[in-house]
């Protein structure tokens, strides 16, 4: 069996430039990445047969069917990679039960062939809020399904799978501190000192927010580029151009960073992405855990998560 982690993304600033004639973004971004995420399993068999369950506590809701993203990646990669399948795609789709827990609608893809998989996915992030959960369980699919079907692709060949599945997907194969440019798919390596290792909480007020039309909210503002020639420019001078758009949707946001900022060591409290997650980056684990306790106590619809960035 083999595991990989869809680890959290962060976008510690995100920058909207402009809007392109085919309706994305151009952004500059600095992606984080946080070293615990969602879970994703695979067990060999042998039929050519692939299956998906879905577990964990934001499995409910989250179709096991042929458009979850995970199922998504290992098509695109079949395709990349069919000697590995043995089997045509696409096929008529049948449900499949599964023994797994929860939400857990297996379905069979591929035909008969040498190499299947049953896939397990242990959903701990909240989907369409912000940190990517559902971009890094593709990506990490597309990780995963190369190491166990032997594809021997490279990072460059899985991003450039990423890239057609959507925008965030190519950043988070790597899911290692980036600055971010296009609509997601020019990936730059930064490693800021500082940065690795930096505790982190996320903080969610429960209310799962579409990225669309967060975009389709933004004023259209160019408001200058993004600074990364260091952690303290980007905490100073960084912004979330999708904040106003994303707490106008959903005013509870403002709350939320009121909190995080309030809370005793963090040095930079901001909105993820297109939200509703948001984040704090804290001076040391102790004051990030304090933080993490008192918040959980006060607010316990919220969905919180600590860790350190990778
Ligand atoms: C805002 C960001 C920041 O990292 O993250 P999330 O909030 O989704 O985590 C990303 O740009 C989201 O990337 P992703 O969630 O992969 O978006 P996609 O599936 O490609 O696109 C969903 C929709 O978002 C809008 N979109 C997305 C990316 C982009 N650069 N410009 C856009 O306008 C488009 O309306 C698109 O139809
Ligand atoms: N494995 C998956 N996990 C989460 N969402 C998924 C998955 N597969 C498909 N989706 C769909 O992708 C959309 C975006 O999910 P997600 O990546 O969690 O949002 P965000 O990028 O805002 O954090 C959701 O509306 C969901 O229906």
């Amino acid at each position: 069996m083999l595991i990989e982690t869809a680890y959290a993304k962060i976008n510690l600033a995100l920058h909207v430039r402009r809007r392109r004639a085919d309706g994305y973004h151009e952004l500059e971004s600095l992606f984080a990445f946080v070293d615990s995420g969602d879970v994703l399993r695979a067990e060999p068999r042998n039929d050519g047969l692939l299956t998906l369950s879905i577990e964990g506590p934001f499995a409910q809701g989250l179709d096991t069917g042929p458009e979850n993203l995970v199922y998504r990646a290992a098509r695109s990669l079949i395709s990349v990679c069919p000697e590995r399948s043995r089997g045509t795609y696409p096929r008529p789709m049948r449900a499949r039960p599964s023994t797994a827990l929860g939400n857990s609608d297996g379905l069979q893809i591929m035909d008969s062939g040498q190499a299947g998989a049953n896939l397990h996915l242990t959903k701990n992030l909240p989907v369409a809020s912000g940190i990517g959960g559902g971009s890094a369980d593709a990506a990490a699919a597309l990780r995963l399904l190369n190491r166990f079907w032997n594809c021997g692709l490279d990072d460059r060949a899985l991003c450039a799978i990423a890239e057609t599945l959507g925008s965030d997907i190519p950043a988070c194969v790597i899911s290692q501190s980036l600055r971010v440019e296009g609509r997601g798919e020019a990936l730059e390596a930064l490693e800021l000192p500082g940065l690795s290792g930096t505790p982190i909480l996320l903080a969610n007020p429960g209310i799962p927010l579409g990225t669309a039309p967060v975009f389709k909210g933004w004023d259209q503002q160019d408001r200058g580029p993004l600074d990364t020639s260091s952690l303290e420019a980007v905490i100073a001078l960084g912004r979330n151009d999708l904040e106003p758009p994303a707490r106008a949707l959903v005013p509870e946001i403002g709350q939320v960073l009121e909190r995080l900022s309030a809370a005793h060591g963090v040095r930079l409290a901001r909105m993820s992405g297109s939200g509703a997650s948001c984040f704090a980056l804290f001076d040391s684990v102790s004051a990030c855990q304090s933080a993490h306790q008192i918040i959980a106590a006060e607010q316990p619809e919220w969905w919180l998560m600590s860790g350190l960035l990778r």
